[in-house]
């Protein structure tokens, strides 16, 4: 069954101290570090792109869960490779052709994950998208700033998904902390991003912890 991985989003961290904040929440026990990259153009925020990423990459062995906002996902997926992510998961509202840049990213050695935003149905990624995807990302909150609320509509499409892929990885973005994740645990997410809740918390260790096994415990009744 799908397991927990709890995902930092470096987006709420102090940035003069990147190296520091990034591996304070992998001795906290984080599983992946979640790096949003925002062009300014597919939402109206610029943060990091693959110089960034390649800097940060000596200082962790941590995976690198790679959020590409961008209006064209094609033209950074081998710089992002080459900088040494781990995950390249792109919006579906970005491409006309999703299938291509999933096969694109493989080819670059990286998993490949498909992001959906709040107002997207989940019946574009149903299929073919799934079914060659290694992740599908449901949005939680509009893409583009973190420490907005959660959206809790948004998690009958993680449900949908969980029903029809069991053994699919479906993430969570936006909002969650420990008021929101129930929802979420409950329609099947297994990966958690939390920028806020887990850079603001005086205890992160114990928030990841409850967070792994909320998440643990709602998978037992998917698939043992
Ligand atoms: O992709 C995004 C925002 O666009 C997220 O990854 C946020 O960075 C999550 O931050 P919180 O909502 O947990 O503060
Ligand atoms: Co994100």
């Amino acid at each position: 069954m799908p397991k927990a991985i709890i995902a930092p989003s470096v987006l709420a961290c102090d940035f003069a101290n990147l190296q520091a904040e990034a591996t304070r929440m992998v001795k906290n026990g984080a599983d992946w570090l979640h790096l949003d990259v925002m062009d300014g153009h597919f939402v109206p925020n610029i943060t990091m792109g693959a110089p960034i990423i390649k800097c940060l990459r000596p200082c962790t062995d941590a995976f690198f869960d790679c959020h590409m906002m961008v209006s064209d996902p094609a033209k950074w997926v081998d710089d992002i490779a080459k900088a040494g992510g781990n995950m390249y998961t792109f919006h579906i509202e970005a491409t006309n052709d999703p299938i291509s840049v999933i096969h694109q990213i493989h080819k670059a050695g990286m998993k490949a994950g498909v992001a959906l935003k709040p107002g997207t149905p989940v019946d574009v990624a149903l299929g073919d998208v799934a079914e060659l995807a290694d992740m599908i990302l449901i949005m939680t909150v509009e893409p583009g700033f973190g420490g907005q609320k959660y959206k809790e509509e948004c998690v009958a499409k993680a449900l949908t998904l969980r029903q029809r892929y069991p053994h699919l990885d479906i993430e969570v973005d936006g909002g969650l902390a420990l008021d929101t994740i129930d929802s979420s645990a409950q329609a099947g997410a297994n990966v958690i991003v939390a920028g806020s809740s887990l850079y603001g918390a005086p205890n992160p260790h114990e928030v990841i912890a409850t967070f792994r096994s909320k998440v643990d415990e709602a998978q037992k009744q998917w698939i043992q």
